[in-house]
C-alpha cells in the first residue's frame, strides 16, 4: 500500500511532515510520499521525501502565465503529480493534457475522481493510477473505507474494466492504519489523505500508525 500525504493548503509545516515521513518510511520499509504546495515541492523534496506535485497544468513550456509545467515540478524533485481533485475540478480535456504533460516530465500520475463513474472515465486516460474521494467525506472523521466500502469496490471494478494496468487507490477520512487495512482489503492499492496528517499536533506518529495498516 501506498500512502500519499497530501498537504493541500493546509498551515501545516510542509518540512516537519517531510522530515516525518521520511523517517517512517524508511524506517518501514513503507512508501509514503507528501505533496505540498508548488512552491514548497523544492524544498520538501530536499529532505529526501518522495515528493509529489498537487497539479501541474496540460501545457508544454511557453507563453503560459500561471501554470504549473510539469518539467518545472519534475527538475525541482517531484516523482509524481496529482491531477484533478474534488477541490481543483479539470475538464476532462484538460485532465488528459495534464496526464499527457506529466508523462513527458516522466512523472508518475494519480487522477482524482468523485465516484467510480468518473474512475473509468479517468482510467480511460491511462494515468498510473485513480483515486475515488468521496467529496461529501474530504475532510471528515470516518474513512471512505468505513463509510462507503462498495465505492471503493465499485472504482476497482470500474478502473479494472477500462485498463487492468491502472492501480486504484482511495481516499476521505482516512487517519489510521486500521483504515488504511480496511482499504487494502476492498483492493485499493494506495490511500490518498491530507487533514489526517497535515492537522495532527503529531505527524509522525499518526503516520507510524497508517504504516501499521500495510
Ligand atoms: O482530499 C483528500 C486527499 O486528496 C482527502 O482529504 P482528507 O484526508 O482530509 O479527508
Amino acid at each position: 500500500m501506498f500512502i500519499l500525504v497530501n498537504l493541500k493548503a493546509y498551515p501545516c509545516d510542509p518540512i516537519e511532515v517531510a522530515t516525518a515521513a521520511r523517517d517512517v518510511a524508511e524506517a518501514s520499509g513503507a512508501r509514503i510520499a507528501v505533496s505540498p504546495q508548488a512552491a514548497d515541492v523544492a524544498r520538501v523534496a530536499e529532505t529526501g521525501v518522495e515528493t509529489w506535485a498537487q497539479h501541474v497544468s496540460p501545457n508544454a513550456h511557453g507563453s503560459h502565465t500561471g501554470s504549473t509545467l510539469a518539467e518545472a515540478v519534475a527538475d525541482n524533485g517531484a516523482a509524481g503529480t496529482l491531477i484533478n481533485h474534488s477541490e481543483n475540478r479539470l475538464k476532462l480535456a484538460d485532465v488528459d493534457g495534464s496526464v499527457r504533460a506529466a508523462e513527458r516530465a516522466d512523472l508518475e500520475t494519480i487522477v482524482c475522481a468523485n465516484n467510480p463513474a468518473q474512475v473509468g472515465a479517468a482510467a480511460a486516460l491511462g494515468p498510473d493510477a485513480v483515486a475515488v474521494e468521496p467529496p461529501e467525506l474530504i475532510g471528515g472523521d470516518v474513512s471512505v473505507a468505513t463509510a462507503d466500502p462498495g465505492i471503493v469496490e465499485d472504482a476497482v471494478a470500474a478502473a479494472e474494466a477500462v485498463d487492468p494496468a491502472v492501480d486504484v487507490f482511495c481516499g476521505a477520512g482516512v487517519s489510521t492504519g486500521e483504515d488504511v487495512s480496511t482499504a487494502g482489503d476492498l483492493g485499493a492499492a494506495g490511500v490518498l489523505l491530507a487533514s489526517g496528517v497535515a492537522k495532527a499536533d503529531d505527524p509522525e506518529s499518526v503516520l507510524e500508525d497508517l504504516v501499521s495498516g500495510i
